[in-house]
């Protein structure tokens, strides 16, 4: 067994099994504490909350308690392993949302038949919590999912793998044309991958001016075109009117490369086939679409990014749903909406330009960082972005009207 691979069991497996544990936020030690904390005292908030379910928030821990809901369809890029297997995952989501948020955060893995099953047991449990992160839910049942619990809940609940990862990309990317000298409006974009990631991430370029007929789709079955008979809807948005059938068809003069596919499935002999200055987004986790350092051996123009740790420029949705979490339970938005994700890929590509702190050059082992083509999206462990973005998106939650809250908090 590797080394790396054992350190990793161990991590999860010591000193503890799993990554989370619960705690108590108040005392719990003499009869007094007692009568307050169970029978008779919590009868009081009983009645509150069954008069006004607002006072929930009050009372109880729902305000802070975001709930990482899987059902094991598409585990990072490992595919379709059940619901028990994702709980690495999702316990390491908790993790992040309290790391980087202070927020809690409960991993729930959903076993289920059908889709609609799914969207009933998320629905019948959504009042527990302040927000659902949906994570690693296949395409194309993750669509249906997150719009029917958008109706059906009255709580932010967010894709993190379609929305979470669009605003990184998003950021990442405007960022890396801008060091390249190209325009997103003249970019020519392939897209490997025609997923929740995908959709969500192409989506989200056209809105920041990425042209929908510049952008090359492929799927399993190669580039998403009009005349293929076989498209769901969402891969329909993305069919071009083309003649281009191959991956080296649409890569031959592209300015763009983003997978959100699988291990390995960027061939060298296709990304030299790029136009000069390219951007590769490489975000397949663990292993990318191509190794930096296999690109890098390739060609010396490009800009290259990965969904790791431990490479330069790591795009990841790490840097985004625990920040916009955060400012979303502020002000207890009833969304997440297009303005508030708007501000949060501009919060993030500010943060980039700006000086990195100490505390973070420490822990990234580095002595120097700066907005370039080895640092165009700040780190995960960066202090200033929870308070950056979370204040963005307040603010924009405020200003579009899906704030409960109608002031910022204080600890901003
Ligand atoms: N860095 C980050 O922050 C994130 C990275 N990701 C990564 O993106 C990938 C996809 O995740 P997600 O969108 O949630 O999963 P989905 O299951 O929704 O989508 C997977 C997509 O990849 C396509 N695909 C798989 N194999 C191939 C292949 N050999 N050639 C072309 N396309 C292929 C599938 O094609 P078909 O439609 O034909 O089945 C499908 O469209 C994963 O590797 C995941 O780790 C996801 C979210 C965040
Ligand atoms: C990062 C992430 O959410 C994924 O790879 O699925
Ligand atoms: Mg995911």
């Amino acid at each position: 067994m590797s080394d790396f691979r054992q350190r990793a069991l161990d991590y999860h497996a010591l000193p503890t099994p799993g990554k989370i544990k619960v705690e108590l936020s108040t005392a719990a030690e003499n009869v007094d504490d007692l009568a307050l904390a169970y029978s008779p005292g919590v009868a009081e908030p009983v009645k509150e909350i069954a008069a006004d379910p607002n006072a929930a928030y009050k009372y109880t821990a729902k305000g802070n308690m975001v709930a990482v809901i899987s059902n094991g369809t598409a585990i990072l890029g490992l595919g379709n392993l059940g619901p028990l297997a994702s709980k690495p995952v999702m316990e390491g989501k908790a993790l992040l949302f309290k790391r980087f948020a202070g927020i809690d955060s409960i991993d729930i893995e959903v076993k289920h038949r059908t889709t609609e099953e799914f969207i009933s047991t998320v629905a019948n449990i959504a009042d527990s919590f302040g927000g659902i992160n949906l994570e690693d839910i296949k395409a194309p049942e993750c669509f249906e999912i997150e719009q029917e619990l958008i109706k059906r809940c009255k709580i932010p609940i967010f894709h993190d793998d379609q929305h979470g990862t669009a605003i990184v990309t998003a950021a990442g990317m405007l960022n890396a044309l801008e060091i390249q000298g190209k325009d997103i409006n003249e970019a020519r974009i392939v897209c490997m991958g025609a997923g929740a990631a995908a959709v969500a991430c192409m989506e989200l370029l056209i809105k920041c001016g990425a042209q929908r007929e510049k952008i090359y789709m492929l799927d399993r079955k190669g580039v998403i075109h009009t005349r293929r008979g076989d498209l769901t809807e969402h891969k329909m948005l993305f069919a071009n009117n083309t003649d281009k059938r191959t991956i080296e068809d649409v890569m031959t003069g592209a300015d763009v490369f983003l997978g959100v596919s699988g291990p390995d499935l960027l061939q060298p002999e296709s990304l030299a086939l790029m136009a000069p200055n390219p951007v590769v987004f490489a975000c397949s986790n663990p292993d990318p679409e191509i190794k930096p350092e296999l690109a890098h051996e390739v060609r010396d123009d490009l800009i290259m990014a990965t969904g790791r740790s431990d490479y330069p420029n790591q795009v990841n949705n790490v840097l985004c749903f625990p920040f916009i979490f955060r400012g979303a339970l502020d002000v207890r938005a009833t969304e997440i909406n297009d303005a508030m994700k708007v501000a949060a890929v501009n919060a993030l590509r500010s943060v980039s330009k700006e000086p990195v702190p100490q505390s973070v050059l420490d822990a990234s082992n580095i002595d120097n960082l700066s907005f370039g083509r080895d640092y165009i999206i700040p780190k995960p462990m960066d202090p200033r972005l929870c308070e950056r973005i979370a204040t963005a998106v307040a603010k924009a939650a405020i200003n579009s009207g899906v704030a409960q809250i109608d002031e910022m908090p204080s600890h901003y």
